[in-house]
């Protein structure tokens, strides 16, 4: 692999929930426009990570840090604002709007036209809007709605819903794509596809860690994986590396079969 700039780095991260402790030393760093895979039997602490990382929750102990700005003490809005953007496990869409207008309302929600303008339809407000619709257009089609634009969002099946759940986030204009379990409830032709969507989002260059329990699409997208484990990380390297470790063949087949 080429020599990457870090994009993140996590410090000796631990996170304690009264006596239980989900995240114990977990130190990893992710190269700007790399694909890293965060994995690990259900419980690990994989989501707990995710929540650290985007201001959710304060680390026990240790730190996160952002092309250089340390993220302890921030919000979650002023976290996004550094351009560190995250999906959720479950995308909540206005059911009865069409696809586009979900979106057109993402865009409005960021702030880059205010909605009072553009009802009363002031000038620079028009021209912002134009560029909100257009905006939402190229979004649509980036990950492959554009047919469904029309269509109310509830209509969507589970996957399609979790596209508009990217295409939200890519409306945040992300610097760093944090994508929670994406292809949950996704057949395999629709997680096919979203593999070739991640990728192109990486070609335009923006960095992306993923969770995700399903193992073929971790191993096919991932450029790296971290293993967690009881909220340690047991094992870091490329797929094929992983994909032999004893520590985790063990994690997933040995005591953990009950909870992979
Ligand atoms: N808010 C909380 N309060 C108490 N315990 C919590 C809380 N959130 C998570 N935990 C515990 O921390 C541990 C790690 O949970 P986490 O959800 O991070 O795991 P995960 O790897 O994301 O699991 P899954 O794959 O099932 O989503 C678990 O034991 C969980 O029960």
């Amino acid at each position: 692999m080429t020599a990457r700039s870090i994009a993140m780095t996590i410090d000796q991260v631990a996170v304690r929930f009264g006596g239980l402790v989900a995240i114990s030393d977990m130190s990893f760093t992710v190269g700007e426009g790399e694909i890293v895979s965060l994995i690990g039997p259900n419980g690990a602490g994989k989501t707990t990570a995710f929540n650290v990382m985007t201001g959710f929750l304060t680390p026990s102990a240790g730190h996160v840090t952002y092309q250089g700005t340390t993220l302890t003490g921030l919000k979650p809005h002023e976290i996004a604002d550094l351009g560190l953007i995250r999906t959720f496990q479950r995308t909540s869409v206005f059911p009865n709007d069409t696809v586009y207008d979900n979106l057109l309302i993402g865009l409005h929600r960021q702030g880059r036209v205010r909605l009072l303008d553009a009802i009363l339809g002031l000038p620079g407000a028009r021209a912002s809007e134009r560029r909100l619709r257009q905006r939402a257009s190229e979004l649509l089609e980036w990950v492959g709605l554009e047919r469904r634009a029309h269509d109310a969002a509830g209509s969507l099946s589970y996957g399609e819903q979790r596209l508009v759940g990217v295409a939200l986030a890519l409306a945040a204009e992300p610097s760093m794509l944090l994508l929670d379990e994406p292809v949950s409830g996704m057949n395999a032709s629709e997680t096919h596809r979203f593999v070739e969507l991640i990728r192109g989002i990486r070609d335009r260059g923006i960095t992306i860690l993923l969770v995700e329990h399903d193992m073929p699409m971790v191993m096919t997208v991932s450029d790296r994986i971290v293993v967690l484990n009881y909220g340690r990380i047991i094992a870091e390297g490329t797929p094929d590396v992983i994909r032999n470790d004893p520590a985790v063949i063990e994690a997933y087949l040995g005591h953990g079969a009950g909870r992979a």
